[in-house]
């Protein structure tokens, strides 16, 4: 699914009037709807009392227009229009006349105004502002939503919290109204996938308000979000006919004393994703512990003891997967050096190997086209230097990406994999995976993909997927807290097999006794 601008959205809207022949009123009385219907099938005419802010653009209409429908179905409603300019829209004007034809008098809330109070049991419904703000809130309405944010109440958010908006960051956190849950319309929001302003939106989901599906289809965007039907089509089957060396041979070169299980779990990871062959490259204290851990995965190793000090070997691997638990030992940049000057095979680089890269930014211009580079954020700094936001840290990835012809796949709650001016956001993966070893399991499903043929583009946007799935599937079982990288491994196999899941069709409703 493609992220949309919001000037793409607004030219979606305008597409899908000419085309179904409607006018924009009856869109927005889809959207109310559909807000309705969700509401109403949880609240089933339940009298909370429910408080909606509406402001004067479409987001305010959409508010009104739900209003009607509450008040139609009986629901205990109290309509505030918070009146921050007088530019109201068209459909606001209509929905605001409709409203009062039924008698429904708004609050109009205005700069010096006292707020009404909101009891922590009650509802809110968040319709301020959508898509269309372009400037920070006024003071006041800041002071508004922070009294809307500490009433304890449910928020429900049309479109997007108010406050958010879709192409750069907020300048004041305190004006931005936090979510318990957004309806959004029609596509997911970037921003709801960003870590600085993904928090404002506890839980999202969208709703179908029938934009044109051939707009949506045909237009280009910056951003997509990648879940299992764009990972679907990557999936390459197993051959009959096929053998061990079908699927590529895997070198995981890393570990250093202490550090040993980094490359275990690296190891293991490749092998469970499908790499028909896996050697690990590890220094001397690597040798007993991996050939235990892992009769199928054979080791070389270094000269050295306890850290690498020379990469060189006699086999010929399909790809490399380099830097975990290597350590920054001088004579181990000095060995990645070395073997940067004359390696010519695909490469994903994690952890020291990345940090490697930072302290010796030379090595960087030795790299194969399209090395992934698996970086947190951490490492992610140190190689691009700061930046100012979520939106900056994009941009920046972006040129470092084009500058090397590397592949940057950037990890955190959804991963964000950039090359070619292209982000691809994950959709799959939960807090349980933040913690040891979980980036090292990611490194090995990669490097694994890539040795059975996979582009190392489509490698890193389905490895991520694929480990994020892995962890889903594990914490069935385990719970977050208790949710280890090996677990995770143990689950890559079923998230391959969750790929051909059907989703299950709905429950028929039970019938209805007549009265
Ligand atoms: N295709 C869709 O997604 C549809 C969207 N609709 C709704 O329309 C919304 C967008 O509506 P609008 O474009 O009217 O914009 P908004 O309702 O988001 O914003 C209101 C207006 O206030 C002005 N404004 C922006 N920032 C301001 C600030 N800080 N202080 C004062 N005024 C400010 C803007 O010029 C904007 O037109 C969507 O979020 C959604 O709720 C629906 O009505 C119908 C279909
Ligand atoms: N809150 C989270 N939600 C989803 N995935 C997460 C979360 N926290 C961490 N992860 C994933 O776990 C992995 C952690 O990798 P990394 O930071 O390199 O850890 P380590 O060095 O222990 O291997 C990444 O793939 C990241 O996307
Ligand atoms: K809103």
């Amino acid at each position: 699914m493609k992220f949309f601008s919001a000037k793409q959205i607004y030219a979606a809207d305008k597409f899908t009037i000419e085309k179904q022949q409607i006018s924009s009123i009856d869109l927005m009385e889809r959207a109310a709807i559909q807000i309705f219907n969700w509401l109403h099938v949880r609240m089933q005419g339940a009298q909370v009392k429910i408080h909606l802010f509406c402001g004067i653009g479409n987001n305010g209409g959409d508010g009104l227009a739900l209003a009607r429908h509450l008040k139609e179905h009986g629901y205990n409603i109290e309509v505030n229009v918070v009146n921050y300019s007088d530019k109201r829209s068209k459909d606001f004007l209509i929905n605001l006349d409709r409203l009062k034809e039924r008698k429904v008098w708004p609050n109009f809330l205005e700069r010096d105004g006292e707020f009404t109070v909101i009891g922590p049991d009650d509802i809110i419904i968040d319709a301020i502002f959508g898509i269309g703000l372009n400037r920070s809130p006024d003071p006041w309405v800041a002071r508004l939503i922070g009294h809307l944010n500490s009433s304890g109440a449910f928020i429900l958010s049309i479109d997007i919290p108010s406050g958010l908006y879709m192409d750069k960051a907020i300048e004041d956190v305190n004006a931005v109204i936090k979510a318990n849950h957004v309806l959004s319309f029609q596509v997911p929001k970037l921003v709801f996938f960003l870590p600085e302003t993904g928090v404002f939106s506890n839980q999202w989901e969208i709703l179908d308000i029938g934009l044109d599906q051939e707009y949506l289809k045909d237009t280009e965007t910056e951003f997509e979000v990648i879940g299992k039907s764009e990972v679907l089509p990557m999936y390459k089957p197993r051959e009959k006919f096929s053998h061990k060396g079908t699927y590529g041979h895997s070198l995981i070169i890393g570990g250093s004393y202490g550090k040993i299980g980094a490359v275990t779990l690296s190891a293991k990871a490749c092998l469970t994703s499908g790499s028909g062959l896996v050697t690990a490259y590890v220094p001397r204290c690597g040798y007993v512990p991996i050939q235990t851990a892992l009769p199928e995965v054979m080791v070389i190793t270094d000269k050295n003891e306890t850290a690498i000090g020379a990469i060189t070997f006699d086999i010929k691997p399909t790809v490399i997967g380099l830097g975990i638990g290597m350590g920054m030992a001088s004579e181990t940049g000095d060995a990645l050096s070395e073997f940067l000057e004359t390696n010519k095979l695909p490469l994903v680089i994690d952890a020291d190997g990345l940090n490697l890269l930072a302290k010796h930014k030379s090595f960087l211009n030795k790299l194969p086209s399209k090395t992934i580079l698996t970086p947190h954020p951490k490492e992610l700094e140190r190689l691009i230097g700061t930046w100012k936001d979520d939106f900056d840290m994009l941009k920046k990835a972006k040129v470092f990406s084009k500058k090397y012809d590397v592949i940057l796949t950037i990890k955190g709650a959804h991963t964000m994999t950039i090359y070619n001016n292209h982000g691809y956001v994950n959709s799959t993966g939960n807090p349980g995976m933040a913690t040891a070893g979980s980036g090292d399991a990611l490194t090995g499903i990669i490097t694994g993909l890539i040795a059975q043929g996979y582009e190392p583009l489509q490698a890193a946007i389905f490895g991520v997927y694929l480990h994020g799935m892995a962890g889903d599937l594990a914490i069935e079982h385990t719970g977050y807290q208790a949710l280890t990288t090996s677990k995770l491994i143990d689950n890559i196999g079923m998230a391959f097999v969750d790929l051909f899941k059907m989703p299950e069709p709905p429950q028929e409703a039970e019938p209805q006794e007549k009265p």
